[in-house]
């Protein structure tokens, strides 16, 4: 059965706002002295009007003017209180919200990002987090509160005559029930357009990252006809959200309404059959009700807001629990790789597939000692990329065991594993900010002389001269200012950096020019020098000089051994490799 929107995440708001209690406890008091004075007041109103009929002296009416006047203008100043504490508290509580999905999404493997577009995730932080930021102040100010004083105000009916205070709570229980329920209803359908709209972000997002390629290919009309596509479909499912949050709305102002019309009928019977009430006291009973209409139509205002903050709820809680089981797998063992030499690398009988029926890698074994050299090659799509990925750990092989330094990678903490180990992958990101920036990772606590002591290791002194801003220069979004073979620079000296006690090189070289290449050439040395190298290649003679060589054929080694034995054996794959390739 589906859940009311206000009850269901109740848990969440408990949880979330746990943390915050010194802060909320003083809110509460506030919120229920405001109430208090709310509830108060109108009895000076009511002692007016009865003294007015019995002819009191004008300085006991003005007292008793004041005196309402006094406590409705600290009622003001309470109620602005209680609105900015609570906007303080929910943008802290939902900022922290944003930082929990945000290093989630960084966090999480290749496979969560396959199933999540960028634009989608950014959605969901952002979008998602600042609905819930609505429905937290909603939640606070508007569902306690309103609550609360719906309570306050049938209490005081009650206190003043039971039978209406009797009907009043009835109607009011009924109201509210009304309201829950049919805001249940329309949290599934709110749900199903935002996880739409969310696509449609993720949908242009992609293209608008690829827009190069699509203008290229004249692909601009494809792309923009599914897109208009798509913003149909979506408006059908927005017709269908607003129909059912009509409905909702239309249901809570009738409910409302019979409260109204219910009570009056109540105190007109109550008065015909002679019961003793003033005047002040029939104005007081029909201030609370009215009083009592005010939240009751709060909630109905609020019920789009709640509706669309629970949706976003859900969302995020499906991408938190996705999130976790990721983080449930054996590396929760969380053992530290420690010591700053060389490892060795081992693979055995590893079978993987980025879609489990599908393997790309099968049954794969071999092994580098530490300190030594490997070269990979193998024809495009024979799987090199993938046996890096895995070494990373950014994939969780399916069957087999890959152990670094004698260590199991599942059993690794990730965060050390991943600063042991350097990847230079065939195209480097870079990210907006400065030179300095992109070769840190933004780590501050790299010093100066630590980093022009590298670029001068790698020669890139000479290419950094080229920019009068030196390492400040600002590199745009995605690097698009450098060339690839100035952000494969970059790649080299991120590395350096790491002191890996692993590099993985794949097509390192690849965007670099040969001259640049030679000029390198030597710090690559200086990089590869002491540490267990994997280097992923095309060309034979980036690897001829590597202590092994595994040759992949669809996913199995079809050769492992010592480089210069299998080069000698004529029978060798690897041998024949170098023969067509000397033939080419
Ligand atoms: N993220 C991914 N999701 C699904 N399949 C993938 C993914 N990455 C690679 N593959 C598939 O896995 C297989 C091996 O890919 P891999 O990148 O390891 O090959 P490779 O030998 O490095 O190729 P290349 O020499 O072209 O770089 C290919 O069939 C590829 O299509």
């Amino acid at each position: 059965m589906p859940q009311s929107p206000i009850r269901s995440k109740t848990g969440f708001a408990i949880h979330r706002l746990t943390p915050f209690k010194g802060r909320i406890a003083l809110l509460f008091l506030l919120l229920l002295t405001g109430i208090a004075l709310q509830i108060y007041s109108p009895r000076y109103v009511q002692l007016f009007i009865d003294q007015a009929k019995q002819g009191s002296e004008l300085s006991v009416l003005t007292t008793s003017a004041l005196l309402f006047l006094l406590l409705t203008s600290i009622r003001q100043v309470v109620t602005v209180a209680v609105q900015a504490m609570t906007g303080e508290l929910t943008w802290n509580v939902t900022n922290r919200l944003r930082l929990e999905l945000a290093g989630l999404c960084l966090e999480r493997d290749s496979n969560f990002h396959s199933r999540h577009t960028p634009g989608e995730l950014l959605e969901r932080i952002d979008g998602d987090a600042s609905k819930l930021n609505n429905f937290l102040s909603a939640f606070i100010l508007k569902v306690i509160g309103n609550h609360l004083l719906i309570v306050a105000a049938a209490a005081a009916i009650w206190f003043i005559h039971p039978v209406v205070g009797a009907a009043v709570t009835g109607l009011s229980a009924l109201a509210l029930y009304v309201l829950h329920r049919m805001g249940s209803y329309g949290t599934s359908t709110v749900r199903r357009y935002l996880a739409e709209s969310a696509e449609l972000l993720g949908y242009m997002e992609e293209r608008i990252a690829g827009r190069e390629d699509i203008r290229a290919l004249n692909a601009t009309s494809h792309v923009l006809a599914s897109y208009y596509d798509r913003l149909r479909s979506l408006y059908r499912t927005r017709k269908r959200t607003g129909a059912v949050l009509g409905i909702t709305l239309n249901a809570g102002e009738v409910t409302l309404a019979a409260v109204l019309a219910g009570t009056l009928l109540a105190l007109g019977l109550l008065s015909l059959h002679g019961a003793d009430l003033t005047i002040g006291t029939i104005f007081l009973v029909y201030y609370y009700v009215t009083m009592l209409l005010v939240p009751l139509r709060n909630i109905v205002a609020e019920m789009s807001d709640l509706q669309q903050a629970g949706a976003a709820l859900h969302r995020v809680g499906e991408l938190l629990a996705e999130g976790r089981s990721a983080e449930a797998s054996p590396s929760s063992e969380n053992c530290r790789l420690t010591g700053e030499g060389s490892l060795s690398v081992r693979f055995e009988q590893v079978t993987f597939g980025y879609e489990v029926a599908n393997p790309v890698i099968r049954a794969l074994s071999f092994e580098v000692p530490a300190g030594r050299t490997i070269g990979i090659v193998g024809r495009t799509g024979s799987g090199k990329s993938t046996i890096a990925k895995l070494l990373f750990r950014l994939f969780e092989t399916q069957q087999g065991t890959i152990t670094i330094g004698g260590d199991d990678i599942r059993s690794l903490d990730q965060d050390s594993l991943r600063s042991r180990i350097a990847y230079i992958p065939q195209s480097t990101q870079l990210f907006e900010g400065t030179l300095r920036d992109n070769i840190t990772m933004f780590d501050p606590s790299v010093s100066n002389d630590e980093l022009y002591e590298t670029m001068r290791i790698l020669h890139m002194n000479v290419w950094l001269e080229h920019f009068p801003q030196s390492l400040d220069k600002l590199v745009s979004r995605d690097g698009q200012n450098l060339s690839a073979g100035e952000a494969q620079l970059i790649a080299f000296a991120r590395a350096f950096l790491k002191r890996p006690g692993i590099v993985i090189m794949d097509e390192a070289s690849s965007r670099i020019d040969p001259a640049t290449e030679r000029t390198i050439a030597e710090a690559v040395a200086r990089l590869m020098s002491g540490r267990t190298v994997l280097v992923i290649a095309h060309k034979l003679d980036t690897v001829a000089s590597m202590d092994y060589m595994l040759v992949m054929q669809n996913g199995t080694a079809a050769e492992f051994g010592e480089t210069r034995q299998l080069a000698q054996d004529p029978s060798s794959v690897y041998a024949s490799m170098l023969r067509k390739a000397r033939e080419a």
